[in-house]
């Protein structure tokens, strides 16, 4: 097992879709890509070029017909339904253009969720996770809202928090920003940001917004299923968010998570939180003078 610092590899994957015994749809053809620690990868490209179907299959939520597909450094394509459903909980957080909260739950039980469902978590440690959490993306009033009684904009920093609970290895993004207002658009824009240029958190986001192209590290085309050019974009302005606040409550955060993964038997990856706790408590240490 090479240990290559992408969190994620795809190694010639093609996916082809039956739509009969004949007749097939060529989705993805011979891809090749890797996705860094710490990158926000943007993929681009018209409807029906792929993109759907690379994120389902760099997030694990589906197969590639042929070639492999690594996920920190572990080659996961012959994986049975069970295992991956457990790394997915585990390593990676979703975000998808509709909120898809869970309607009869409040904010922070909906942030609770992906913790409790992990077996790390007990019920008290989960609550005061969501709830640095949900400060982190500015919601502490709405805690004990439900999704229907939060604007669409607020409803996906709900989803942001709960897609950052389990500090996963690569969160996947699927038009964030579709639904949302312009000023709440940029809002979460900034918010992504801020969490990648200063926390590190991976990001591939498939979409068709130039605003949210402007948050990547790099850009990926995508047409007729095949992978084109990369390009690097310029970062956005984040002025409109409070960093230190934010890496404090992140910070808080692992630090219940250590305490988590210390408790139960799932106690791995102790050693990547605790550096990245001094980390960031450098990083805020700075930002003081
Ligand atoms: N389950 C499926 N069965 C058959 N064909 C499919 C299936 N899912 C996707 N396809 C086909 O695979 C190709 C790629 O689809 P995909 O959804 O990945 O594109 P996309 O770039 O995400 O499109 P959009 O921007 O419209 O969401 C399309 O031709 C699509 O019709």
């Amino acid at each position: 097992m090479s240990n290559s610092n992408a969190v994620v590899k795809l190694i010639n994957v093609s996916k082809r879709y039956y739509i009969s015994e004949s007749i097939y749809v060529d989705a993805l053809i011979n891809v090749n890509l890797n996705v860094y620690r710490g990158e926000v990868v943007i993929i681009m490209g018209p409807s029906g070029s792929g993109k759907s179907t690379l994120l389902n299959i760099m997030g694990m939520l589906d197969k590639p017909t042929s070639g492999r597909v690594y996920l920190d450094d572990v080659d996961v394509t012959d994986m049975s339904e069970n295992e991956l459903a457990k790394l997915r909980l585990l390593k990676v957080g979703f975000l998808f253009q509709q909120y898809n909260l869970i309607q009869n739950l409040t904010a922070l039980e909906n942030v609770m969720m992906p913790m409790l469902m992990s077996g790390m978590y007990d019920e008290a440690m989960a609550e005061a996770k969501a709830r640095y959490l949900l400060e982190l993306v500015e919601l502490t009033p709405y805690v004990n809202h439900y999704p229907n009684q939060l604007s669409g904009g607020q409803q996906q920093r709900v989803a942001l928090a709960r897609a950052l609970a389990l500090n996963p290895s690569l969160i996947i993004m699927d038009e964030p920003t579709g639904a949302l207002d312009p000023v709440s658009a940029s809002k979460l824009l900034a918010l992504i940001n801020v969490l990648n240029k200063t926390i590190g958190v991976t990001m591939v986001i498939a979409t068709h917004n130039p605003d949210v192209a402007q948050i990547g590290s790099r850009i990926i085309n995508i047409r007729g299923g095949r992978v084109y050019e990369t390009g690097v974009v310029e970062r956005i302005n984040v002025s409109s968010v409070n960093v230190r606040d934010m890496i404090r409550n992140y910070v808080e955060g692992l630090k219940i998570d250590l305490l988590a993964r210390r408790r139960s038997r799932l106690a791995d990856d102790v050693g990547r939180i605790e550096e990245e706790i001094s980390r960031l408590e450098e990083v805020i240490e700075n930002q003081r003078h």
